[in-house]
């Protein structure tokens, strides 16, 4: 079986038939352009019961909450604001009652940031819980924040912290324990409840900079070497750079270390941007109260990412969650 990544790959178009598309496959959202002053951004994620979530891990209405702000994520991590949502679900029988909280959650997330539900379907399922969301945004012409955006040079940073959602996937799965509750609580709710930066996104859009941006899913490794790729530079990141919160601390390192590299789900931003605009771009985040932090370096060079971990450099590769591939470390 082939990998996500390469799956996607090959079913990439050889040809755009519309010339008001200027992105397509290949970053967090599609981008195309309905009139002078504005683009229209669209992307879609799916969360499958086993695979996401599980009945141990997750009620309703969290699914409903995260699956939502999974796609709210992508819309931000183009530079854009979220409008509207379609919603697709595929339902076993006994989830049936359920269907309210599910919607309740999602209302809860898409109501901060005035999102319309505007349409979806329903079908039964004999397979678990399935449910995919189509979200719509937009963005001001011209700022449009693409994984290509990063050149030798800039800066790389990342918001708020790394590694909770895997941290409280690992609580809630008894894969691991600590006996601090407020900690346990503050990880499990990373898990359940993300939060998309729709903030720092907005924050971004006022600088006059070019940024390159993605959203971390399935970690930062992962998500580090899909900028690499898509921009034809190396990244630099410094392990003691990276962001710890109080929660995760309290983890053992060698749990940290993993969680926060490959452990995905966080739903952070990050982001490369030229040298010269950095003060701005931490004055700006102060300013609002937003956690970025910066961790490394874009330099000229093959599209790989290192580690630089006390002086000691490593070869970071995609090592994050990857459909289809053992997610083992
Ligand atoms: N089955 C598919 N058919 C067509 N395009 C796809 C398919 N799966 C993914 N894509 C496209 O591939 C690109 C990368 O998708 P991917 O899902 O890896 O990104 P993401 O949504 O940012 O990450 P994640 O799903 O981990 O949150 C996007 O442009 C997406 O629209
Ligand atoms: C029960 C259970 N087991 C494992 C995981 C971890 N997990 C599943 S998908 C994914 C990456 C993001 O998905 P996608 O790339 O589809 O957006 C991660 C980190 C979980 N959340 N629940
Ligand atoms: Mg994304
Ligand atoms: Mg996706
Ligand atoms: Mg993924």
């Amino acid at each position: 079986m082939v990998d996500e990544f390469s799956l996607i790959q090959s079913i990439q178009p050889k040809e755009k038939r519309h010339k008001d598309l200027m992105t397509g496959i290949g970053d967090d959202a599609a981008v195309y352009r309905t009139d002078h002053h504005a683009e229209q951004m669209i992307c879609m994620d799916t969360m499958t019961e086993g695979i996401h979530f599980t009945s141990a891990t997750m009620k309703a209405y969290d699914i409903g909450w995260k699956a939502l702000a999974a796609n709210i994520s992508d819309i931000a991590a183009m530079g854009g604001f979220p409008d509207y949502y379609l919603v697709s679900v595929a339902m076993p029988s006994e989830w049936s009652s359920e269907m309210k909280e599910m919607y309740r959650g999602m209302e809860d997330l898409g109501s901060m940031f005035q999102m319309d539900l505007i349409g979806g379907d329903t079908t039964s399922s004999r397979s678990g819980l399935v449910i995919t969301i189509t979200a719509v945004g937009h963005a001001e012409q011209g700022k449009v924040f693409l994984r290509s955006g990063a050149k030798p040079g800039d800066l790389v940073f990342v918001t708020g912290y790394l590694g909770e959602s895997a941290a409280g996937l690992a609580l809630l799965l008894k894969d691991i324990d600590i006996n601090d509750q407020k900690a346990k609580h503050q990880l499990i709710k990373s898990h359940q409840r993300p939060m998309p930066q729709v903030e720092a996104a907005r924050l971004l859009r006022g600088i006059p900079s070019r940024f390159a941006v993605n959203d971390i899913s399935d970690g930062l490794a992962s998500e580090a070497n899909e900028i690499a790729e898509a921009s034809g530079v190396t990244i630099n990141i410094n392990y003691q750079s990276l962001p710890v919160s109080k929660s995760l601390s309290q983890l053992d390192a060698h749990d940290q270390r993993r969680f926060m590299l490959s452990g995905g789900e966080d739903y952070q931003l990050l982001i490369t941007a030229p040298e010269e605009n950095s003060e701005v771009l931490r004055d700006v985040f102060m300013k609002h109260g937003v956690l970025l932090t910066k961790i490394g370096v874009v330099t000229r060079g093959r599209p790989e990412v290192y580690l630089i971990d006390k002086g000691t450099k490593t070869l970071l590769t995609k090592s994050g969650y990857n459909h289809f591939k053992s997610n083992k470390e």
